[in-house]
């Protein structure tokens, strides 16, 4: 006899039936940010034939040069909650500025905040890229005016909901609302999201890290200090041995340990070093952070809780550790204990 099928509609409706947490416009605004997952998932899985691959003449606020898909997904997500949403205004790691929604009465009451494509150094690679999303509230304090960028600046605690879409051999969305974590496989045919992992847990141990390893001559003495120890193995001071992986997509870094644990590390080094790191706090720390906590693991920056981090900025970037918790928790010590000397 075939299991019975549980949708993300499904799943978010039941959600919203017995527990008050989940109003419907928040329901709504997830089911939205999902459907355009899907368009982008398209997109990406047409390749070459799709005339998608390749880069653009310009640079994101960031400075960096963009993707095609980069722009593409950029604006499947804006078209798609732009009408459609429970939205007040929508952030993007490509965009310099704040996106309001225009002439909307109400006013929705929710902001989004999204990298719509992580890893794009992958895309023309075929190599796993994903979409990550945040969700906060607007503060009361906003009713009757304008959005500002000073609304969106909220610790990452406040966040009311997060998740991320992988485009790989499988497209998957894996999703928190605050109570745990759940993922959903995209089934292409049918076209709807598949609850396929319920309560999704990172083991607290792990003999796995992920770090661009090229970088190790600029990083900092505790941060050389763990890996150095991960490295040496069962004759080191760790006593057992461990395991490389990287990526480069932070989202299918992170979603390897979702599945079964790991570290994932991008430090602060010497190559930029007035910026704290690379990742970017509102786009990319914060969400994955909600979601690893939520699964039982730990985020920080080597030295603080990345959800309990006051945002200054739209495009701050911020050092992340985050994953299996007994292996953040150590880095954390080592960078504190070396703050102490
Ligand atoms: O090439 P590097 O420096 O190892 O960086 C990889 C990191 O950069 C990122 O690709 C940045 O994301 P974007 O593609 O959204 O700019 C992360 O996903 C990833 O962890
Ligand atoms: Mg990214
Ligand atoms: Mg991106």
């Amino acid at each position: 006899m075939s299991k019975k099928r549980t949708s993300l509609t499904q799943y978010l409706v039941e959600k919203q039936r017995t527990d008050k947490a989940l109003p419907a416009e928040l329901r709504l605004l997830i089911e939205i940010v999902s459907r355009a997952c899907k368009t982008i998932s398209h997109s990406v899985s047409k390749g070459a034939l799709g005339g998608v691959l390749g880069s653009l003449e310009q640079e994101n606020v960031q400075g960096e040069i963009q993707k095609k898909l980069d722009v593409i997904s950029n604006e499947v997500l804006l078209e798609a909650n732009e009408w459609g949403g429970h939205l007040a205004a929508m952030a993007s790691e490509e965009m310099e500025a704040i996106h309001r929604i225009p002439n909307r009465y109400p006013k929705g009451e929710y902001l989004l905040m999204y990298d719509p494509l992580d890893g794009s150094s992958n895309i023309d690679v075929n190599v796993s890229i994903g979409t990550i999303f945040s969700v906060l509230q607007a503060p009361p304090s906003a009713s009757g005016r304008d959005i500002t960028e000073e609304d969106f600046l909220q610790p990452g605690h406040t966040q009311v909901a997060a998740g991320y879409a992988i485009y790989g051999p499988q497209t998957m969305l894996v999703l928190t609302v605050g109570e745990g974590v759940v993922g959903f496989t995209l089934d292409r045919e049918m076209g709807s999201w598949v609850l396929t992992h319920e309560n999704m847990q990172i083991p607290e141990d792990t003999q796995e890290f992920a770090i661009n390893m090229s970088n190790v001559r600029h990083w900092a003495p505790p941060m050389k200090r763990y890996i150095d120890e991960c490295l040496a193995g069962k004759d080191g001071a760790r006593g057992k041995n461990f395991n490389m992986r990287w990526i480069a997509s932070m989202v299918a870094d992170v979603h390897r340990l979702m599945m079964r644990g790991g570290i994932f590390m991008y430090p602060w080094d010497a190559r930029e070093p007035n910026k704290p790191g690379k990742l970017r706090l509102m786009y990319e720390a914060n969400p994955m952070a909600m979601l690893v906590e939520q699964a039982g693991g730990m985020a920080t920056d080597g030295r603080r809780r990345i959800l309990d981090i006051e945002p200054k900025g739209m495009h701050e970037r911020v050092s992340v550790m985050l994953g299996s918790k007994n292996e953040v928790a150590r880095v954390t010590q080592y960078h504190l204990e070396a703050d102490q000397a």
